[in-house]
């Protein structure tokens, strides 16, 4: 029996790329996640190892970063149709190029701050005994924030092992989760969710940040003093790592433009603030 080579592609998949430009200060941000995928004259590579033909999948992802920086990303269908006829043109033996591209939506939340588009989840958890105790806890998942400016982390601990670099300028992007407990059980529930909610996106985007850490406890405190009807807030903030991109070896600077938007590992900073006279807390965290 003989065997040949089927149908064959191989690129990068998950580039995450977050570029930002700079209109003074008002920047705007467009967050995509892009797969290259090239076909063609590949059978050397499957069936005796020669590489000859194969443009690295690495070389794939650093070109959609530097067209990125290069032409700029405007409609993504243009920027795929730019890289997917760069792959084509570029080699010989690439036939056929597939680029897929998603579009993450932000809504402006302030000049250098934005809320993610959709996934936000309203949530709560009552307690109720037959004692006749009740607890009330409100809060939200998933609630994704990005500032592009206004984040700085530097005189931190350094060990034998510490190898990241101080910054003044860094994108600090989170998912939220909050919980708040209330104070009592009956209220205006609506009207607290979107106040609570406003206050949380009101100090992210209002807080100069010295480490994430610093902006949880503005954003509890913020909560906390704006909605008398609560007494406690905790928080869950990934730091979801954006890293510049080396874009030298290819000529070009990368002045805060161009991001990696890295999904793992991340930091996760929890924290709770509470008031002075919050009462006993009882199971309402269970
Ligand atoms: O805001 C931050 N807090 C940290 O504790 C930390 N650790 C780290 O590596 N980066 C950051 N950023």
């Amino acid at each position: 029996m003989t065997v040949k080579l089927g149908h064959n592609r191989y690129g990068k998949a998950g580039v995450r790329l977050v570029r930002v430009v700079r209109e003074g200060p008002v920047h705007h941000l467009k967050d995509l996640n892009v797969a290259t995928a090239l076909s063609g004259d590949m059978e050397a590579v499957h069936l005796t190892g020669d590489n000859a033909a194969v443009l690295p999948t690495d070389s794939q992802k650093n070109t959609v970063q530097a067209f990125a920086r290069k032409h700029g990303v405007g409609e993504i269908e243009e920027f795929a149709l730019l890289l997917a006829r760069h792959f084509v043109g570029a080699g010989r033996a690439v036939h056929h190029a597939r680029v897929e591209i998603e579009e993450y939506g932000w809504r402006r939340g302030g000049p250098h701050s934005f809320v993610r588009d959709g996934g936000e989840v309203r949530t709560c958890v009552v307690h109720h005994d037959r004692d006749g105790r009740t607890t009330v806890v409100s809060g939200l998942k998933d609630l994704v924030l990005l500032n592009t400016t206004g984040s700085e982390f530097h005189g931190f601990a350094v060990d034998e092992y510490t190898t990241l670099q101080p910054t003044t300028d860094r994108i600090l992007a989170t998912a939220v989760t909050a919980r708040w407990r209330h104070l009592g059980e009956s209220g205006d529930h609506a009207a607290s969710y979107e106040r609570a909610r406003s206050c949380l996106l009101e100090a992210f985007a209002g807080t100069h940040s010295l480490s994430l850490q610093q902006t949880l406890y503005a954003m509890g405190e913020r909560v906390l003093t704006s909605c008398p009807e609560l007494c406690e807030v905790r928080l869950a903030l990934p730091n979801r790592h954006h890293f510049l991109v080396d874009l030298s070896p290819f000529g070009l600077d990368n002045d805060n433009e161009v991001y990696h938007a890295a999904d793992r590992p991340y930091g996760l900073i929890e924290g709770g603030v509470l008031r002075e006279d919050a009462p006993d807390a009882g199971f309402a965290w269970e």
